[in-house]
């Protein structure tokens, strides 16, 4: 069986596809736990830096007596200069993290794709891009091993070792109420930002944490090309089997090279992050995600290299489109067409149906949808999703098969 995940940048594919490997193949998922260290403890170190760049930005730029009795700028607190000094070694850890993952840098956004804002700041985004597949996976694990070693010797041990005396103060900078204050006023939304673990900290940056099965759902890094991986199957029904499943980049840079793999799939799964209603690209700032997402199925819908496949349509991020909807965020706001009521039901009743009028449309020939709406972090809907998922292709695959 061959599956391809696709939708665009940030929509959930790697988490879908971590949800595969967690349902289907439980036990080489778990031998790989503590490899997740570094990636959870890069996302929760570059959380902080975003903070320091902003209470800098705030606190440091030099203004003159006039300009700073008109401005309505917070004074810089004690506090704070005491904080930002003590958390100074951070960036360090950052540039650790970074050497140990082999991390490489992540390309800002080009000028055209809007005014830069501080999450894409200094010290880059909140993105952590590795060398594509798994080949960080067997760096990090031969650190592990021989923390003496290579190019990176000893930075996983340093890095956890600041982080860990970093700690308190990484708890406190977060709590504190004046700089929760300071990000609302510059809009900077740390909790809606994927790899956000700031609240977890305590757990995180302590010298024994071990990942959970959620931190790793959760965790965040950018795929870049077309990642192959085969997971040898471990539950009853398909024991022994191995599955083969792409996972791509979702940037639009990124979206070149999916077509080659489009021949001889059994099933696409495309999911839309449905929460991104109200949001833009970040790679073009004037594109709205939903928009762009629409457009997408389209061409996937539209493709006759793909007419053969099993389509399965996940409406992710349903728990971001509750909390946004619940919190008097309006659809139809950014959905003008839209005129039912800014529930959530009425809202994704919505769009499946749209969603569902576009493969109908454009399909070259008539074939079957498949359906979710989905919370990708949450293993237990997942894992009814993907029973369904593997029924709706093994028994239509059979079917086929009986028919031949
Ligand atoms: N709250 C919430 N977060 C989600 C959900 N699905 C995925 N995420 C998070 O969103 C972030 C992005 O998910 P990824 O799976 O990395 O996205 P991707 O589609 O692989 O993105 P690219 O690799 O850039 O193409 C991760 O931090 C996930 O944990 C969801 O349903 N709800
Ligand atoms: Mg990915």
């Amino acid at each position: 069986m061959r599956m391809l995940l696709l939708g665009q940048a940030e929509s959930g594919k790697s988490t879908m596809l971590k949800n595969f490997q967690l349902h289907f193949a439980p036990k080489a998922f778990h031998t790989e736990v503590e490899l997740w260290r570094p990636v959870i403890q890069l996302n929760l170190v570059r959380s902080v830096n975003v903070i320091l760049n902003v209470l800098s930005s705030i606190h440091d730029t030099p203004v003159d007596a006039a300009s700073r009795r008109a401005s309505t700028r917070p004074l810089s607190p004690d506090g704070h200069r005491l904080l930002r000094m003590r958390l100074a070694p951070i960036r360090q850890v950052e540039l650790s993290l970074n050497k140990a993952l082999s991390a490489v840098p992540v390309e800002q956004p080009p000028a055209s794709a809007g005014p830069a804002t501080l999450l894409d700041g200094p010290y880059g985004p909140l993105d952590v891009c590795v060398r594509s597949g798994s080949e960080w996976k067997t760096r990090v694990q031969e650190q592990m091993l021989f923390p003496g070693r290579g190019a990176a010797r000893g930075e996983l041990v340093n890095a956890a070792r600041i982080l860990e005396a970093c700690r308190e103060d990484i708890i406190a900078l977060w709590e504190d109420s004046s700089v929760q204050a300071t990000l609302r006023t510059h809009g900077v939304q740390l909790q809606n930002q994927p790899g956000f673990f700031l609240d977890q900290a305590a757990r995180v940056a302590a010298h024994d944490y071990t990942p959970t099965e959620e931190d790793i759902l959760k965790a965040r890094i950018r795929t870049t090309g077309v990642e192959e991986y085969r997971v040898e199957m471990e539950t009853a029904t398909e024991k022994g089997e191995a599955w083969t499943l792409y996972d791509v980049g979702g940037h639009r840079g990124q979206r070149a090279a999916w077509a080659p793999y489009f021949d001889d799939v059994n099933a696409i799964v495309f999911l839309c992050p449905i929460a991104g209603f109200d949001q833009v690209l970040s790679e073009d700032k004037s594109v709205n995600r939903l928009r762009d997402s629409m457009k997408l199925w389209k061409t996937i819908c539209k493709s006759k290299a793909l007419a053969n496949a099993k389509f399965i349509l996940l409406l992710n991020k349903c728990d971001i489109l509750k909390a946004k909807l619940d919190s008097g965020v309006k659809f139809s706001d950014y959905v003008t067409v839209y005129e039912g009521g800014n529930t959530f039901e009425d809202v994704t009743s919505y769009l499946k149906r749209s969603f569902q009028i576009i493969h109908k449309e454009y399909s070259p020939r008539k074939r079957e949808l498949h359906v979710h709406f989905t919370c990708a972090i949450d293993t237990s809907m997942m894992s009814v999703v993907l029973t369904s998922i593997r029924e709706f292709i093994v028994m239509d695959t059979l079917k086929e098969l009986t028919l031949v």
